[in-house]
Parts: structure tokens; sequence; C-alpha cells
């Protein structure tokens, strides 16, 4: 049966995407919450909504079709068991698996239609919107100041992080910070119960329980059988491991590249510094490379039985040579490299590339340094604009979660 996800490379021309429109979910954050939320400033929501809206369009003006999770995820809940059991582990993930806080979310969340259930869990339950029937010592005591029952999920316009496609499959991730753990829960309700997907043959590589942390802006799918992985913040040895471990057994997924980057909030993830561009170029910060284009990558394949076989190699452009079977790689530098423009373009995604096409990307206006010097590499740029999308801390390719893509020509 042909999987409803199919994505064999970075580049292949775009065909579906899902992504999220920022709603109220934006509105829900203030200052003494920002750093908790992993966002450095508040986007003004009107105009986020308008250049969003500008995003999904260029996607679709270039022959994309755009999903939404909020939809995807009402539709998967349109069986009210489905949506009962959805309801119980979302509240029980905010805190409460029983109990007066509980009960009054449930009902207060079944007070509306699914869409807007859906809508209103992103945007975060205040406590002075649900009555309690009666409180225990610690809901009356402890906490008292703050506002909400259930945190607001002000990124979930990144979809690229909760999970990642990768062949005919589909990493659900166990994200790193509590502000964005249960916005995989919404991924697996989606897989296991929209029609698009549940019983066709998607396989789930590693899903969103155990341990080791794991993000998609992390999963850069280089190949039909090469993933390049960070070893990051938000992403785990362990968990690369465990992932390496599963498509060895369940793909053609041959070679698993972990590159270490720094572990800090402007690089959190692989994609905020090197993202695939082209057959042979690439986007990267100069910061995560050492004299002479050096960064610590460890080449994971199968080994005798069942066993891993690691490999430490340093130098970026002869990995990609060797793992993409190309004569040269055309780095190409952030801000040109420059000491100061190449760290303030990346701290506003000017690494994070989102390709629709070979040699095809969407960009954020704001970086026009790193898009004019794309286009002097022949890169066919579409810039976005971007005041308001990237006080959240993420670019076109954090906002975008790609379904399928064409594969690429052999
Ligand atoms: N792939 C990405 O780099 N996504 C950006 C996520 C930004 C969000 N504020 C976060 O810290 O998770």
């Amino acid at each position: 049966m042909q999987s409803p996800i199919h994505v064999t490379s970075e580049i292949g021309k775009l065909k579906t995407v899902m992504l999220h429109r920022p709603g109220k979910e934006i509105e829900n954050v203030y200052p003494e919450i920002l750093h908790r939320m992993l966002v450095d400033d508040i986007p003004y929501l009107p105009i986020a909504q308008e250049e969003h809206d500008l995003f999904a369009q260029t996607l679709r003006d270039n022959g994309a079709e755009v999903l939404y999770l909020e939809d995807l995820l009402t539709e998967a809940l349109a069986d009210d068991n489905i949506k009962d059991e959805f309801l119980e582990k979302i509240i029980a993930e905010s805190g409460y698996a029983a109990g007066a806080i509980h009960d009054g979310l449930k009902e207060f969340l079944l007070s509306f239609s699914t869409k807007d259930m859906v809508n209103k869990i992103i945007a975060g339950v205040r406590k002075d919107e649900i009555k309690t029937k009666y409180a225990s010592l610690a809901e009356l005591a402890e906490d008292k100041d703050y506002p909400f029952y259930m945190d607001p999920m002000p990124n979930a316009y990144f979809t690229r992080d909760q999970q990642a496609c990768i062949g005919d499959g589909i990493t659900i991730n166990h994200m790193t910070f509590k502000a964005r753990q249960r916005e995989s829960l919404f991924t697996e309700y989606i897989i296991k119960h929209n029609k698009r997907f549940a019983d066709k043959g998607v396989e789930v590589w590693r899903n969103r329980y155990p341990e080791g942390r794991i993000e998609g802006g992390d999963e850069l799918v280089l190949s039909d059988h090469v993933l390049a992985i960070g070893i990051s913040q938000r992403t785990s040895a362990k968990a690369i491991t465990e992932l390496a471990e599963s498509l060895f057994e369940k793909s053609n997924y041959d070679t698993v590249i972990a590159i270490h980057i720094p572990h800090n909030h402007a690089m959190m993830h692989l994609d905020t510094v090197f993202t695939m561009i082209n057959y042979d170029q690439f986007t990267v910060h100069p910061a995560i490379l050492r004299d002479g284009g050096h960064v610590d990558a460890y080449i994971m394949h199968p080994g005798n039985n069942g066993e891993i076989s690691i490999t430490h190699e340093t130098n970026l452009k002869e990995i990609l040579k060797k793992a993409l079977d190309k004569p040269e790689i055309d780095l190409i530098p952030t801000g040109g490299g420059d000491p100061i423009i190449a760290p303030r373009e990346q701290w506003n995604d000017g690494s994070n590339t989102l390709a629709i096409a070979p040699g095809v990307v969407v960009t954020y206006d704001r970086n026009y340094v790193s898009n004019d010097l794309l286009r002097k590499h022949g890169i066919l740029v579409h810039e976005v604009r971007s005041s308001e999308l990237s006080r959240g801390r993420g670019g076109p390719r954090c906002m975008s979660c790609p379904i399928v893509r064409e594969d690429l020509k052999k």
C-alpha cells in the first residue's frame, strides 16, 4: 500500500505540507513566561497571521497542497470515543489526570465544537474560564497567581519539530522542554485516526514515549538512504541511536550522520544552522565550523549482529560529498560569513531555508544579505514577510512539515 507520507529528500518538489496558522496561543504569552515558553518576544497576532497566510500562499502558488494541523486533528477526533480518549490524555499531560480541575476542564472543552476545542487547547485555558466544584489545598494554595490551567502552545506554528517525515514513515517526537511536549500528542492522533493516514501503512520509526529527546528541526532527509541529524540542545545521542536502529531495521536508510552543534537557544536545532537547498548546495552558519570547515560528525551504518558501526569524521564537505555521491559541495555561509551580519541574520533564521524544489527556496525577507548570496549561487529565492513570525525564533523550514515530496531524479 502506498504510504500517504513520502519524503526522500530535503529538496524534492514539495507536494503536501502541514502548517499551523498562529492563533490565540500567541496572545496568551506575557513577559514572565516568555523564556519558559521558548520565545524571545510576543508577535503581534494579526500581522503574524497575515504573514503566515502569505507564507502558505507562496507554497500553494508553487504547487504544494497546504494542510493545517488544526484541521487534521479536528478530523481525527470525529469519533466521540476517540475525542474522549484524546481529551483524557491531553488534560492528563497538562497536569490533571483526575480530580475537580480535570473534570472542570473536560466539561469546558466539551462545550465547544471539535474545531474550536482543538484551537482552545492550543490557545490555553485560563483559570477564570472554568468553574471547579471544589479545589484541593494544592490547587487553592500553590501557584495561586499563575493564570492558566492549561498552558498556551505558542510554538505550535513550528510544525517542523513535533514530528518528522522520513521516507514513508514518521518520527513522533518526545520533545525536550515541557513547553512543547504536549504538541506531539496531536501528531499521534492524526497518524492513528485521521483517514488520510490511519491504516495506510505509515511506519512510525520512533514514537513519543521513549525518554530520549528528539525534535524535527534536527532531522534532515538528505536522500532516500541518508539522514543527517543534529546532536543538539533538542536531540540526544540516545534518541538518535534508537532512531538509527529502527531505520536500519525497517527502512532503506543505511546512513545516519549525527552532527554535533552548539547547545544553545539561537542554534537549538540543526536546521537553524544548516539546510540543504539543492543537490549539492547547503546553507551553513559559519559558527558551527571550526578552521578548515570542520565539525564533529559521527557516521552511523548498520554493523554486524544488529549493532551500529560508528566512525568519527570532521570535514563537512567530504562527509557530504561521500554521502551524496557528489564531486563537489557548495556550502553557502549565512550572512556571507561576516562576523556581525552572519549571527544577526542567523538569529532571525537566515540559515533556515525551506527548499520547495531543487535550487528553489522560501526564506525570510529580512535576511537580505543571505538571500542575495543565495541568488549569486544560482538559487531561486522566494522571500516572505517576517516581522512578527520571526519573533517565535524559527524560519520557513521550522514552520513547515513536508508530508509528500517528489522523488529526485537519479
Ligand atoms: N526547527 C526549528 O528550529 N524550530 C524553531 C522552534 C522555535 C521555538 N521557539 C522553540 O524554541 O522550540
